[in-house]
């Protein structure tokens, strides 16, 4: 007998206007019970290939192949090996070949459930695959509900930097299941709290003053975990509505990135460092840096540090597990970042905390000679 669906308390609905390509990021506990009717009234008819890892297929894989099962939609389920080191082409090729193999057609749809690896993976194979299949994003992850399965960037790494083969192909529908949090282990957690206090730190100082505050009633869970999660993902929709491809302030998003990414890369994609950890570190490089060109005075940098650390995030170079690369490599990494224009370093930088802007032409002696005193060198 099929379980009946237990329906979601609430929900709350961020859009993602987008004209043609709009849609709906779902918010809530249990938001994933409506999966099937949701991509039943968005696509009739059509089946779906399930992209996931070996940990959120043990822990989810089966209740929303029921959940499908039980609107009538037909699943076929591709597992991968959880981590970063999975946005290879190795793995790219393996899961288009799987998606080819399922017959699913151009009517059909890849639903991505799990954190940022697995969205960015099946973004880009559903990008690819007959030159475009629908996607639904089902994030399992906070970093995944906040950032990574809103605004349509998908991709792998190469061995030149992280991301740099992909596409912008935006989901028709993100759902996001608070509940589904609960298990998360605490490090995955905290990385994801990263992207969160990311948004106060690039244009919501109000935001930021609130997570000094009422960041362990996050981690907690409850009411503050969904205000936190719904005022992130209002924040990404409204900057992605207004610049889907990067051609402007999109780029914000991206505050911490450039050094996160280096340091990401040069940690081999691995345990040693997660994504959001990179991020949280890259950060408060960028408010030091900031602070070093004489951009912002008062106690921002102390603040942004005082916060992170307190949440249980790195936030020097010395808290990376096994180092990060030597100023050469990370020059290297830095160079190859996507941001890079006919040479030039682009870098998020802040004039205080909600205060973030796109600065081009970055003087790369001043970021080399930043690092190399940060990492002592
Ligand atoms: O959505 C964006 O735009 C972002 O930059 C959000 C980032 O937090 C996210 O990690 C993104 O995948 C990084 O993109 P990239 O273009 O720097 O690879």
């Amino acid at each position: 007998m099929i379980a009946p669906q237990r329906q979601p308390a609430t929900e709350t609905i961020v859009p993602v206007a987008l004209g043609e390509r709009a849609y709906d990021i779902v918010i809530g506990r249990d938001t994933i019970e409506t999966l099937g009717a949701r991509i039943k009234a968005l696509r009739p008819g059509a089946r779906v290939a399930i992209l996931t890892d070996e940990n959120v297929a043990r822990a989810h894989l089966d209740n929303v192949t029921a959940i499908l099962t039980a609107s009538g939609i037909e699943a076929t389920p591709i597992v991968v090996a959880p981590g970063e080191g999975s946005k290879s082409y190795k793995n790219f090729e393996t899961v288009c070949e799987a998606i080819i193999a399922a017959r699913i057609e151009r009517n059909d749809l890849v639903v991505a459930l799990g954190g940022g690896v697995i969205g960015d993976l099946a973004g880009f194979a559903a990008a690819s695959v007959r030159r475009g299949l629908d996607f639904v994003q089902v994030p399992t992850s906070l970093l995944a509900m906040v950032d990574s399965s809103v605004g349509g960037k998908t991709g792998i790494n190469s061995r030149h930097g992280k991301n740099l083969i992909g596409a912008f192909h935006q989901p028709i529908l993100v759902i996001a299941d608070t509940a589904v949090l609960d298990t998360l282990p605490e490090r995955e957690f905290r990385a994801g709290y990263a992207e969160v206090a990311k948004y106060g730190l690039l244009g919501d100082a109000d935001f930021f003053t609130w997570l000094e505050t009422n960041w362990r009633d996050v981690y907690a869970g409850g009411a503050a975990r969904e205000h936190a999660i719904a005022v992130s993902c209002r924040a990404k929709a409204a900057i992605v509505a207004r610049d889907e491809r990067e051609t402007g302030d999109r780029a914000l998003l991206n505050l911490g990135h450039t050094f996160g990414h280096a340091f990401e890369a040069g940690a081999g994609y691995s345990q040693r460092l997660l994504h959001g950890e990179a991020v949280a570190l890259g950060c408060v490089l960028a408010f030091e840096f900031s602070e070093r060109q004489g951009l912002l005075g008062g106690n921002s940098v102390s603040r942004v540090r005082a916060h992170l650390a307190e949440a249980g995030l790195p936030t020097k170079i010395n808290d990376v597990q096994g180092g990060v690369p030597d100023v050469d490599r990370l020059m290297e990494l830095i160079a190859q970042d996507k941001k890079v224009k006919r040479g030039k370093l682009t870098f998020i930088l802040v004039r205080g905390v909600g205060q973030a802007f796109v600065a081009n032409d970055v003087d790369p002696a001043a970021i080399r000679a930043f690092l190399a005193e940060k990492r002592g060198s």
